[in-house]
């Protein structure tokens, strides 16, 4: 899709809010204590917590769980750390909210963007 990883691990901090509902995608959690709040929450989490995999016996969904099983992260999520490239932008960012929320917004608006050809003046093509 054309994103380096830097913009990867900016997009998939987008789990910092929500959850995951067993009856939509098989996985059960929240990912931060405050899903309701964008933030860069999510990296502070991914790298304070300690993750164990567990399978969920309703759903055979494997995910991972912190220890008292309030927060959750994905096997996608967990890549994150698994990766050293991955693994110093979910540092960088877990520092440094700022950087986080500059460098999102540039991510997300790329995503948002994808596949629409604009002219020199900034105006949206259609069907070009
Ligand atoms: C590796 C890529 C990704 C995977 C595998 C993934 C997977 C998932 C899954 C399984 C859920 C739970 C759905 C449910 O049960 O309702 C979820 C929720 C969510 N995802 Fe992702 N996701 C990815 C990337 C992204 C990106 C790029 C964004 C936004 C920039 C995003 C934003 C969200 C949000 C906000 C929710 C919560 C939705 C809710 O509360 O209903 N995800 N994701």
């Amino acid at each position: 899709m054309g994103f380096t990883d830097q913009e990867t691990v900016a997009l998939v901090g987008a789990h910092g809010v929500g959850r995951c509902h067993p009856k939509f995608s098989g996985w059960e959690g929240k990912w931060t204590p405050n899903p309701l709040w964008f933030s860069n929450e999510f990296y502070k989490v991914l790298l304070g917590e300690v993750w164990v995999q567990e399978t969920l016996a309703e759903t055979g969904r494997t995910q991972y769980f912190n220890a008292d099983r309030s927060l959750i992260m994905l096997n996608t999520d967990m890549e994150l750390l698994r990766d050293g490239e991955y693994r110093k932008w979910v540092e960088i960012y877990a520092e440094d909210r700022e950087r986080y929320f500059e460098d999102f917004a540039a991510a997300f608006g790329k995503l948002l963007e994808l596949g629409i050809k604009r002219d020199s003046r900034g105006a949206v093509q259609i069907g070009k």
